[in-house]
Parts: C-alpha cells; structure tokens; sequence
C-alpha cells in the first residue's frame, strides 16, 4: 500500500512505453455502493491511478461539471468517513493507487491525525489538497509522513520560477502541472507557452510531471504528454460515467498508450 504504490504505477507504465493516465472521479457521484464496480472498470481499463474527489460545499477549484458531480453526491448524504470506509472495505480487491482530492476543511472537521491514520487504513497512497499553499503545509505534513502518505502539489502556470522550483523540490508521487488559469473543466485550445511550461517543469522535477485541467479528447492526452509524463482527465470521466459512456472513457485512456498511437499512425 501507500506512496511506494504510486512510484510502482508509474515505473509499470515506463516500462511498457507508455504514458500515464489519472482519472479523477467523485466519490459517492451515483451512490457509494457503485463506488467499487467504477474503479476496477477504470483500472481494468488500463488507468494508473485513480484521483478520488470528496464532495465539498466550497469547492473553489471545481468547475461546474465537478462541482454538479459533487452536488449529486452530498445529496445522497456522502461524507469523508463514509468514502474512507468503503475504500477500506475493498482495498484487497483493487490494484489501482488512489490519491484523495480533498480541500482542507472537510480534513479539519475529521481531525488531521485520525484522517492521516484512516486514510492509511483504507489503503489511500496519496492526497491533492488544492487550498493548502506550501506556506501552511504544517498544518498536515507530519501526519502525513507518518502515515506514509503522499501529497501531491500543484503547479500552476502563474507560479514564478522559485516557487516552482519548490513545489517541484517537495512534491511526492508526482507534480501535477495545471495547465490553465481558473477552474477544472473541458475547454477548446490550450495556451501557446504551454508545452514550454510542461518542458521546463519536467527539467526541474525528479519524479513525473502530470498534466491537467481541461484535457478532454484522446487528442489533448497525445498532445500534452507528449511533453511530460501523462495526464490528468476529471470533468470529462465524470460527465461520461455520469452518462454511461463508458467506451469514450476506454478511448481516452487508450490514447495515453504507444500501442494505440501506433495503430493509429
Ligand atoms: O476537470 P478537468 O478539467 O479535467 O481537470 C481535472 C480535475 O477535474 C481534477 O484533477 C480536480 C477536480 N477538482 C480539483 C481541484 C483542484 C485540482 C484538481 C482537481
């Protein structure tokens, strides 16, 4: 279990030529009970690791696909405990390494050291937690160590170099480079500097560099990790699974592997 896993994804991935995908999903979005049958569908697809969001009343980072997923969800009374209970409950059955997205409050509410401790028992490799700056990470980062948790920062494109610098320094599992300015969400071109961006963050960072925000089509997933180690892809795995989709959501995750670019060409 734990941060070794995700490295072992990732080293599984490099091995076979590939590039990663991470899918990102709201737990509780169609019931908790439906929660199992969707990872092992996303890791039988040949995800890598599963980014797993917790439904928040404030999500300040999610566009609205996000934040309609994690509206259904609270709906149906889904909490942070009961999301850790239900990962424990079948983390004999899955491979796949799960990183938590969660903001700082709901953490707070459970209290960090039994949220740190529950997240090691339910079998959580890794934690996103977009509203926490490196300034405050002393708020979580003990408890986390100690349970051999890994946190995943974010990088932003408006970052100065230094700081860039630093995230990339500390992040642990991989560096996920947002690649726009504002929320999650599918949107039309990517910025011109952006490839740069990924190029050069991949210079300065020891473990994978990542991107997300806004990859939508089997086209972006080439096209970014070309540049960089894979990518992230959440409003769009949340609308298809939402729909039932599921073969848009295999033809996605296909694209991050040489194989399919192969038989493509
Ligand atoms: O939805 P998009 O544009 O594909 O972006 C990924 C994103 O949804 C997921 O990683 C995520 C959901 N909420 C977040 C908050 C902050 C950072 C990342 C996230």
């Amino acid at each position: 279990m734990s941060k070794q896993r995700i490295n072992q994804a990732f080293q599984e991935v490099l091995a076979q030529g590939n590039k990663s995908f991470v899918p990102y999903i709201m737990a509780g979005d169609g019931g908790l009970d439906s929660l199992e049958e969707k990872v092992q569908f996303l890791q039988d697809s040949g995800a890598t690791i599963l980014e797993l969001g917790v439904p928040f009343s404030d999500p300040v980072a999610d566009g609205p696909t996000i934040q309609e997923a994690g509206i259904r969800a609270l709906k149906q009374g889904v909490s942070l405990r009961a999301i850790l209970e239900k990962l424990g409950q079948f983390k004999e059955n899955r491979s796949i390494p799960i990183v938590l997205m969660t903001y700082l409050n709901p953490i707070y509410v459970y209290g960090v050291e039994s949220f740190a401790e529950a997240c090691r028992t339910a079998g959580v490799s890794g934690l996103i937690i977009p509203d926490l700056p490196l300034e405050e990470e002393n708020l979580v980062a003990k408890e986390l160590q100690a349970n051999d948790i890994a946190l995943i920062r974010l990088a932003s494109l408006t970052s100065p170099p230094e700081r860039l610098k630093e995230l990339a320094r500390r992040t642990e599992g991989f560096l996920y480079a947002v690649t726009v300015t504002g929320t999650t969400g599918a949107r039309g071109a990517f910025h011109d500097n952006l490839q740069e961006h990924l190029a050069s963050l991949k210079n300065i960072c020891q473990v994978p560099v990542l991107a997300g925000f806004g990859v939508s089509t089997p086209e972006h997933v080439k096209e970014l990790s070309a540049n960089c180690d894979g990518v992230v892809v959440g409003s769009k795995i949340v609308d298809a699974l939402h729909q039932n989709n599921r073969d848009e959501i295999k033809t996605l995750i296909a694209a991050a592997s040489s194989k399919e670019q192969t038989t493509a060409e």
